[in-house]
């Protein structure tokens, strides 16, 4: 039997409408409404997408957002100068860096991907890369969720797909999906969002051997790679829940790390490139933006 569809797209627009309610309610308590700042240089295609996506969004919920295009030929200075100038921008919320950052263009300095992150003021750190968020997620008590994970984690709960004593196979480890998510899911109460822990968790990544078989064990299998449609349908176990975060840009066209039609012949749900996990991670990207506010107002 086919897979179902997991529609994110819907749930996030479920999500969103909930922020946009929270926002509103917000504002009638006499706050200025949330305000986003986002930073791009250089022309990353997956972030050209989020970028254009997130602004829409932002505008729909009520919430400000501004975009400083950069070149990818700033330096490092210029660009922890103009994070310093919104860490100290009171009408700023929330701060985003878009990664990856670019190479080095000519014979520049690069740009050092931890030292910008490290620079954003954790209470504005919407993506929750700084150590203390990242080191408060560790340790169940977290602040801000990562916008990407959390989003998965949203999906599963109003899908009902119960995560505990599952094996979650997260293929990628990266700071931004693939370690963030493991984390969350491994965590021993539902710290990490609802009802989404408790989960048997394996990391694989592109040192792993027999990367098939680990596959093919997964209950959940959650691919954050960037390699298109890596994951094939011999891969996964039957009825297994596929969660595919890739985002790549092939002749024109989104696609998925997972070789959706595949995977679907043999999956019990899946979700789809474009619609499934990117807008889910902008709704929680704007949940976390009032957050922030909400945060900074207290204070
Ligand atoms: N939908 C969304 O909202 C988002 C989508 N994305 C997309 O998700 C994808 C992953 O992004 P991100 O996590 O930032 O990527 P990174 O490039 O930072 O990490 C990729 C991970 O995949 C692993 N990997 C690479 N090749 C293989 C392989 N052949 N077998 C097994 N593992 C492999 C790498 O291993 P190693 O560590 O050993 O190098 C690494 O851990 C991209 O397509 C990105 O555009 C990203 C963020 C949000
Ligand atoms: N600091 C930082 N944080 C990020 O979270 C981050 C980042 N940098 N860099 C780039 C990646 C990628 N990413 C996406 C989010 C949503 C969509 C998205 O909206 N996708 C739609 C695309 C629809 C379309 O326009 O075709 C979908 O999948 O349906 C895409 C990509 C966030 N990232």
């Amino acid at each position: 039997m086919p897979a179902t569809r997991l529609d994110g797209k819907k749930i996030a627009l479920e999500i969103r409408a909930e922020v946009a309610k929270a926002v509103e309610q917000f504002v009638a308590e006499g706050n200025a409404p949330p305000k986003l700042a986002a930073v791009l240089v250089g022309e990353d295609p997956a972030s050209q997408v989020y970028v254009r996506n997130k602004e829409r969004a932002c505008e729909k919920t009520g919430i400000a957002s501004q975009l400083d295009r950069l070149p990818a030929s700033t330096s490092p200075t210029e660009l922890l100068e103009r994070i310093d100038q919104l860490n100290r921008d009171p009408s700023v919320n929330g701060i985003l860096v878009q990664l990856p950052l670019p190479q080095p263009t000519g014979d520049g300095p690069a740009l050092d991907e931890r030292a910008v992150l490290d620079a954003v003021d954790p209470i504005k750190d919407v993506d929750a890369f700084s150590p203390i968020n990242v080191g408060l997620l560790m340790q169940g008590r977290p602040r801000f969720l990562p916008c990407t994970p959390h989003g998965i984690v949203q999906m599963l709960h109003r899908c009902n797909i119960a995560t505990a004593a599952k094996h979650v196979v997260v293929v990628g480890r990266s700071e931004i999906v693939g370690k963030p998510m493991a984390m969350m899911l491994a965590q021993k109460d539902g710290s990490c969002g609802p009802e989404t822990a408790n989960a048997t968790v394996t990391i694989a990544h592109s040192r792993t051997k027999n990367l098939k078989e680990i596959c093919l064990s997964a209950d959940i299998l959650i691919a954050a790679v960037g390699r298109p449609e890596m994951i094939r349908g011999d891969m996964i176990q039957p009825g297994a829940v596929v969660v595919d975060v890739g985002i790549n840009r092939v002749e024109d066209r989104l696609v998925g790390d997972v070789a959706f039609d595949e995977a679907a012949e043999v999956a019990s749900a899946i979700t789809p490139v474009p619609g499934g996990v990117g807008p889910l991670t902008i709704a929680m990207l704007l949940h976390n933006t009032l957050l922030a506010a909400k945060l900074q107002a207290a204070k």
